[in-house]
């Protein structure tokens, strides 16, 4: 190991870790780093030791995370980047006794908001300062600029603070990286901005299968009609992501790409948590769930099998002018947008509401702006939005998005009738068309359901006309009392 002191140290060398060490060096740090199996370390330091010294930082290898503790500067800064759950659980029982009163555990990767408290509250006890810091990029924005949330207290963020701003990325001169709240802030909002990036990909999905199903586009041709909506209001990585893959040609068989990868999407828990949460905090994610459902539905082969060949696969034709068509889906997808957007943003608003962090959505879409994956276009007009009235009560209204909504409007219910009438599920605009009608109208028929629950079970309702709670008595003379 060399001797030099580093500023900071980093655990979890797989593809986040490696290119944020790399990315902190390059801003002239030394970074002690570390990985439970040596050999990533070692690959690290072969491969990019040279380029760290060349941009004037040091990647200081570490075989133990004794070593690591040894190499870095007091009070020490430590960021954790495993594998979420257990993993990260390990690495920090570990790291605890190597550790000094008023040290830094920094937590970058995904972690559910209870395991970040939890981590907190333990690492108090040893005078020890925790940071879960939601990181959002991937590989790429990772080494080059990420978006970084960071939850924890003020006095960690005036250490941490201006490394993570000097390696997030950049938009109009604002870097994508913030201080969003105390203790759980920075992951809550980390798992909501993936359970939005899961409701934007379902959505662009639905598109591609109506674009192929419907409007019987060939993959390339829906990839220059994806690279067509990256010029204007719908530019975003994920976009531009997507005509990068449809366009691609798998180079074992020729054929597309997306005609040979299994069609059964994984998921690795921060979707599943953000609609678990969600429900718990009584927040309608329907997009989100759909996305996340859509997900396990993919997967269940069996049951698609079995039902496929009970019912056979066919799609129906409906007739479309391909033009027109493909402009209606990108009016749907820019609607449903709006839509998972909103319902994230009334998340993480009904989180902070419940753990006291008072998140600003403002800020929060000015760094997700860039390095995300969900960076987009979008998210200036969400950041704008929120400028003009900080107490919004769902971006729906945004002056903005409610003419972009009303614009797009007839398209949308246009999409969602030919999708049903074709046989293409398009589960995540139909849900979000149904959120949107549901909460336009006069009178739901959630009062039939009060009705039906007291029928049952004497749960009593609210009427419109008076005040209080009541109870009719129907197996009796019906006739309604106080409760
Ligand atoms: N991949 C992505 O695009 C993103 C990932 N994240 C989050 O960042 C974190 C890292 O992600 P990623 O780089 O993909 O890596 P993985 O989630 O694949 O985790 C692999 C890393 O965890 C280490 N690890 C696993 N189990 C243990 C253990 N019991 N003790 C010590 N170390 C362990 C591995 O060490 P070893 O090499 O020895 O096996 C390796 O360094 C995760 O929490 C993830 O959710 C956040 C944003 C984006
Ligand atoms: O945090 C991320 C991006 O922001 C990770 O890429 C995340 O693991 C993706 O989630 P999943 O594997 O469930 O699709």
């Amino acid at each position: 190991m060399s001797d030099a002191r580093a500023t900071i140290g980093l655990t979890g060398l797989a593809v986040m870790g490696s290119n944020l060490a790399r990315n902190i060096a390059s801003r002239g740090t030394t970074i002690a780093v570390h990985n439970r199996s040596t050999e990533k370390m070692t690959r690290l330091l072969d491969e990019h030791g040279d380029e760290a010294r060349e941009q004037g930082g040091e990647l200081v290898g570490c075989e133990s995370l004794e070593d690591l503790v040894a190499a870095i500067e007091k009070p020490r800064t430590v960021i954790v980047m495993v594998k979420a759950g257990e993993a990260t659980d390990a690495v920090i029982e570990d790291l605890v006794p190597l550790l000094e009163p008023g040290d830094v555990v920094v937590d970058a990767g995904n972690a559910h908001v209870d395991d970040t408290l939890r981590r907190q509250s333990a690492l108090e006890e040893h005078d020890l300062h925790f940071v879960g810091m939601g990181v959002s990029g991937g590989e790429e924005g990772a080494l080059n600029g990420p978006s970084i949330m960071v939850g924890g207290s003020e006095h960690a963020y005036a250490n941490l603070g201006p490394v993570v701003e000097s390696i997030a990325a950049v938009v109009d001169g604002t870097p994508c990286a913030a201080h969003v709240g105390p203790d759980g802030a920075g992951h809550f909002v980390k798992m909501v901005h993936n359970g939005i990036e899961y409701a934007d990909m379902q959505l662009i999905a639905e598109s591609y299968d109506l674009l192929r199903g419907v409007a019987r586009l060939e993959p390339a041709q829906i990839a220059e009609v994806f690279h067509g909506w990256n010029e204007g209001d719908l530019e975003s990585f994920l976009i531009e992501m997507t005509a990068d893959v449809l366009s691609h040609t798998d180079a074992d068989t020729g054929q597309p790409f997306i005609d040979v990868v299994a069609d059964a999407a994984e998921q690795k828990g921060t979707g599943r948590w953000t609609v678990q949460i969600a429900l718990d905090l009584g927040v309608p994610v329907t997009g989100i769930a759909e996305a996340t459902f859509a997900r396990s539905l993919s997967g269940h082969t069996d049951q698609r099998k079995a039902v496929r060949e009970t019912f056979g696969s066919d799609t129906h034709d409906v007739e479309v002018d391909v033009e027109a068509f493909v402009d209606d889906v990108a009016s749907a997808l820019y609607a449903s947008k709006v839509v998972a957007y909103a319902q994230g943003f009334d998340q993480v608003m009904a989180g902070s509401r419940e753990h006291d962090w008072d998140v600003d959505p403002g800020q929060l879409a000015t760094i997700w702006r860039g390095g995300c994956i969900i960076r987009a276009r979008f998210l200036d007009r969400i950041r704008e939005a929120y400028a003009e009235n900080g107490d919004l009560t769902s971006l729906l209204v945004a002056p903005f998005f409610a003419d972009a909504v009303r614009d797009g409007l007839a398209a949308w219910r246009r999409v969602v009738v030919i999708a049903a009438q074709a046989g293409v599920p398009a589960p995540a605009f139909a849900s979000s068309l149904a959120y949107f009608d549901a909460l336009r109208r006069d009178r739901l028929p959630a009062a039939l359901v009060q009705g039906l629950r007291d029928n049952f079970g004497a749960h009593t309702y609210q009427r419109i006309d008076k005040d209080g709670t009541f109870h009719t008595t129907w197996a009796g003379d019906r006739t309604e009392h106080e409760a």
